[in-house]
Formats: structure tokens, sequence, C-alpha cells
């Protein structure tokens, strides 16, 4: 099975794994490491970056499958521990839409389809595949904005109930989707989501461990 791992950062990258070599073969303008059945591809930050590469990169390597590892920040209501990785279930694209002092209303709460074709209608709302092992699991929600107050993280909780939030994931399950290719997604926590405080956030250890169990379960 040829798994494409997506990664956001080339720190996070780094720290996944260490013997990646981004020069080693380039699809088109992106490089491209090999490692046994894997292929680890930078995605960017942030939905736009995310999908568009995700989109390139399926149609030039034809993966089985897709699975997207970084870091994520959590909500204080929903009682995930720092540095623990976890394996999504559910992405939800939350600001697409407005927002009122209190809740977040995605296109889906709008009634407005996102992405409307003559096949298939898609919304904000994403199912993951299931991965192998025994990782712990949560539900996430994709933001363009790194939430930065209290009082935005409160309102996060309170609409979507999700215990984690990100910059990519839904954007690459759409795409994944659109060219019917399962999609997984694995997040270490690295922070609380809140005021913004990036000097604080647990990288470097929990990406390790996850790169660690990235290569003893997803290797084949
Ligand atoms: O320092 C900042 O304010 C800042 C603003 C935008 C992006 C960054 C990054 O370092 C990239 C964030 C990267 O990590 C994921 N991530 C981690 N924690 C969170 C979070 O609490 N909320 C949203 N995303 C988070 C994200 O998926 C990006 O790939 C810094």
């Amino acid at each position: 099975m040829k798994t494409l791992i997506l990664v956001p950062t080339e720190l996070e990258l780094r720290y996944l794994n260490p013997r990646y070599d981004l020069s080693q073969r380039l699809v088109g303008p992106w490089s491209v490491s090999q490692d046994a059945d894997l292929d680890w591809a930078l995605c960017g930050i942030g939905p736009a970056a995310a999908s568009v590469t995700t989109s390139h990169l399926i149609r030039h390597l034809r993966p089985d499958r897709v699975v997207l590892a970084g870091i994520a920040g959590t909500f204080a209501q929903a009682d995930l521990a720092l540095g623990d990785i976890y394996a999504v279930t559910r992405e939800t694209l939350a600001d697409t839409g407005y927002a009122d002092a209190d809740r977040f209303y995605n296109l889906d709460a709008m009634n407005l389809p996102m992405l409307p074709r003559e096949d298939r209608q898609f919304g904000c709302d994403f199912e993951l595949a299931d991965l192998p092992g025994d990782l712990p699991t949560t539900q996430a929600i994709t933001v363009a904005a790194v939430t930065n107050s209290t009082h935005r993280a409160d309102a996060l909780w309170r609409t979507f109930g999700a215990g984690l939030e990100n910059m990519e994931g839904a954007a690459v399950a759409l795409a994944c989707a659109l060219d019917w290719v399962p999609f997984s997604e694995l997040r270490a926590v690295s922070n609380r989501v809140g005021p913004r405080d990036p000097r604080s956030w647990q990288v470097r250890e929990p990406l390790e461990r996850l790169g660690t169990w990235i290569h003893e379960n997803l290797v084949p």
C-alpha cells in the first residue's frame, strides 16, 4: 500500500522523519522524499496551501491513502493531554462562514453548499479513515487563523465540541474526497487553544514519538 504522508511545515517534518531528504524527488515544483512505501511531502500551512498541494500530489503520485501528520492545539474543555498523540476521526471546516460573539456559523450551518458539483456535494464535515494500532481518537476543527483568545476558543468549543484545532485537516480531507482517496490524520498536541504563546508549544518530543509510531504502524 502506497501512503502519502503530508506535513504542514519543515520543522514538523524534521522531527517526524529525521531521514527525510526533500531533494530526493521532485514532483513538479514539489519535493517528495521516499522511504519504504511512504512518500513524505510538505503541504504548507493553512487550508489554501494544503488543499491545492494535496490535489496536485494525489494526481502525480496516485497514493492508496493520504495521512496528514503534525501538531495541533487542544481545547481546555476537551480534557486531552498536552504532548499526547491522537488519531482524528472527523474534521470540520469551522471558520468558512461567519461568527457572532458566541458561536460560529460555517457553510453547513448557513445551509450553503461549499462545493456543489453534478455528481456530489461537498460540505464542511468529513469522516476520516481508521488507522491501525490503538491510538486514542478525537474530532478536530480546521481554521484559517490560529485562535488567539479564550473568548474565541470558548465559542469554537461551544459550536463544534471538537478536541483539536488545526489549520489543514478539513482542506486535505476535501482534496482526498474529490479523488476518492482514503484520508487519515495524526496530531500531536502542542498547545492549548487560546491566547497565543508559540514559545511555550511542545513540538519536538511529541513529534518524535509520532514519527516512531508512523514507522512502526504505517510502513508495510
Ligand atoms: O505564531 C503564530 O501566531 C502562528 C500563526 C499561524 C501559524 C503558526 C504556526 O506555527 C503554524 C501552526 C501549525 O501548527 C498547527 N497548530 C498547532 N497549534 C495550533 C492551534 O492551536 N490552532 C491551529 N493550528 C495549530 C497548524 O495546523 C499549523 O500547521 C503560528
